[in-house]
C-alpha cells in the first residue's frame, strides 16, 4: 500500500490509535482502505453532524439494513487508494475447514414464507418484498477474515469485495467482520457527478457457454423479473430527482454477471444539484432501495422487521467518504458475518418476491447467492 494515493484530509500530526485496517473496499477501478482510528460512530445521525461541522476528515463503514439500526463508521487516520482490485499483503493463510452450512430457514420453511409474502401481496400489504436467509458454517480453526477477502476477490470476475470490522476497532477486543463481494453499486459520488448501479431480477449461469446464453437471455425478457427489477429503478428516480439537476435512467435494463449469476441492471447517472450533498448524505438518502427491502418502504420494511429481525449489516451498505465528500457505498450483499471468535461464519441470501414469484425457484435463487461466499469457505 505504500505506493497508494492519500485521498482525504489527513492530519500530519495525529497518530493513529490502531493499526487494524478494519476497513476495505476492493472495486475494479481501484481499491480504499482506511487505516488507523480516530473516531468511531454506531450513530449514523452523530457521524453526519460531526462531517458537517468539519469533526470528521472521512468516514469509512457500514449502514446496518434497517435504517433506525446503529451503524458501525469509522473516521480513520489514513484514507488510502490503490489502483486494480485488492491485493492481500499478508500472504495466504492456511486453508481452515468449514463444514457443512445449517440453513435458517431451511429450504421447505424458506418456500413458506415466500407463500405467505406472495399472500401479503394479493391482498395488498406491498408490491415486493425481499425475503432472505442464513447458511451458518463452523469452522475447524480460527478463519482470518482478510483471507476470506483474498478469495472472495479472487474468485470474482471483477474483483469485487469488502471487509467491515463491526464495532470499534480500538481497545484491542475482537469483533465480527463483515466480509463480501458484492456486484451491487448503491452510489458513487465524483464531485457533483453521481451514479448507481442497482441489480434485481436474476438467474443462475448455465454450466455451457449455450445454456448460459440461453439463461441471460431469458432473464431479459422475463417479464415477472423486469417489474422486479424496474420498482427499484422508479425509486432511485424518486429518491435522485430532487437532488439533481440532470439525471438519466436508461429505460431498460441490460444483463450483468458475477461468476455465479445473471442480473438484470440499469445504470443511472446524474448531476447534483449542490456539492453540500456527500456520498455519505446520498447512501443515507437511497438505503434501503427495493433491491433489498421492498415496495412501498415502508410497509415491506415493516414486514421484514418482523419476519427478519436479525439481518444486521446483511442488505445494508458498505462504504466510504472522503473530505471532499466523494465516495462510493456498496450495496452489502453476497456476504457472511465472521464471528468474533472466528469460528463461527453466517452468509445471507436473499431476493425480491413478487406477483409471479415462484417459492421453489426463489429457494434455488438463495442458494445460487450463496455460492459466491460458501465458494470461497469450502473450495
Ligand atoms: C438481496 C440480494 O440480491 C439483490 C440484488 C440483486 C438481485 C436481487 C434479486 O434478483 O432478487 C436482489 O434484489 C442478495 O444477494 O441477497
Amino acid at each position: 500500500m505504500a505506493t497508494g494515493q492519500v485521498i482525504g484530509d489527513v492530519a500530519e500530526d495525529s497518530q493513529p490509535t490502531s493499526e487494524a485496517t478494519g476497513f476495505v473496499l476492493s472495486r475494479p477501478s481501484g481499491t480504499v482502505e482506511g487505516r488507523g482510528v480516530r473516531q468511531y460512530f454506531d450513530d449514523p445521525a452523530a457521524a453526519r453532524d460531526a462531517f458537517r461541522e468539519g469533526r470528521v476528515s472521512a468516514l469509512v463503514g457500514a449502514l446496518p439494513f434497517d435504517p433506525d439500526g446503529p451503524c458501525s463508521l469509522v473516521e480513520p487516520v489514513e484514507l488510502r487508494s490503490t489502483p486494480g482490485p485488492w491485493q492481500n499483503s499478508g500472504g495466504r493463510a492456511a486453508q481452515v475447514r468449514v463444514g457443512e452450512p445449517r440453513y435458517l430457514p431451511a429450504d421447505d420453511v424458506h418456500a413458506q414464507n415466500v407463500d405467505r409474502a406472495l399472500a401479503s401481496i394479493r391482498e395488498g400489504a406491498f408490491d415486493k418484498v425481499v425475503l432472505s436467509r442464513r447458511a451458518v458454517l463452523a469452522a475447524d480453526s480460527e478463519l482470518d477474515p482478510a483471507d476470506l477477502l483474498a478469495r472472495l476477490v479472487a474468485g470474482d470476475p471483477a474483483g469485487n469485495g469488502y471487509l467491515v470490522e463491526l464495532g470499534d476497532p480500538r481497545g484491542g477486543v475482537a469483533h465480527p467482520v463483515l466480509v463480501g463481494s458484492s456486484p451491487e453499486v448503491l452510489v458513487r459520488r465524483r464531485g457533483l457527478h453521481v451514479s448507481c448501479h442497482p441489480l434485481a431480477g436474476s438467474a443462475a449461469r448455465g454450466a455451457t457457454p449455450d445454456e448460459d446464453t440461453a439463461i441471460s437471455e431469458g432473464l431479459l425478457g422475463s417479464e415477472k423479473d423486469s417489474r422486479e427489477h424496474a420498482l427499484v429503478v422508479d425509486y432511485l428516480r424518486r429518491a435522485l430527482e430532487p437532488l439533481c439537476r440532470a439525471l438519466e435512467v436508461p429505460e431498460r435494463p441490460a444483463l450483468t454477471a458475477t461468476g455465479q449469476l445473471w442480473h438484470l441492471g440499469t445504470p443511472i447517472v446524474g448531476t447534483l444539484k449542490s456539492p453540500e450533498v456527500t456520498a455519505f448524505d446520498l447512501a443515507r438518502a437511497i438505503h434501503p432501495t427495493p433491491a433489498v427491502c421492498g415496495t412501498p418502504s415502508e410497509s415491506s420494511l415493516a414486514y421484514l422487521r418482523q419476519v427478519e429481525p436479525e439481518r444486521g449489516f446483511y442488505a445494508g451498505t458498505v462504504g466510504w467518504c472522503d473530505a471532499a465528500g466523494d465516495g462510493e457505498w456498496m450495496v452489502a450483499i453476497r456476504c457472511a458475518e465472521v464471528a468474533a471468535d472466528r469460528r463461527t461464519v453466517t452468509a445471507h441470501a436473499g431476493g425480491g418476491i413478487v406477483a409471479g414469484s415462484d417459492p421453489a425457484l426463489e429457494v434455488a435463487e438463495t442458494h445460487a447467492k450463496f455460492r459466491t461466499v460458501l465458494s470461497a469457505l469450502r473450495p
